[in-house]
């Protein structure tokens, strides 16, 4: 099989576009594995806190925390910005 013209890759209809599209395609690329490199990093200090309160005794999950960290979300985001928050706290602590 014959390999794809970047703009069959892209969808654009002229080769300018094209080359914007595959430009900008480059940075989200960039950008998504710094958001998963932050995610991560996220992971692994919120693991710290939940085996704190666990060794001292507490519970895993501290639900008067995480309606302040859904409110930050929404508050920047809007609605799809809880859902993306309400994902993210269970990657942290997994499903309650
Ligand atoms: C990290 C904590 O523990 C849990 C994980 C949270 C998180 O990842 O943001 C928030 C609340 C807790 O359910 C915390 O209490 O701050």
């Amino acid at each position: 099989m014959t390999a794809l013209t970047q703009t069959e890759k892209t969808g654009a209809r002229t080769d300018e576009a094209a080359t914007l599209i595959g430009d900008a395609r480059e940075r989200i690329d960039a950008l998504d594995d710094r958001i998963i490199g932050l995610i991560q990093e996220r992971m692994a200090v919120s693991a710290v806190i939940q085996e704190a309160r666990i060794s001292s005794g507490g519970r895993r999950v501290n639900l008067a925390r995480e309606m302040e960290v859904l409110g930050h979300f929404r508050d920047a985001l809007g609605k799809p910005g809880t859902a993306l928050a309400m994902t993210m706290l269970e990657l942290c602590r997994g499903r309650i």
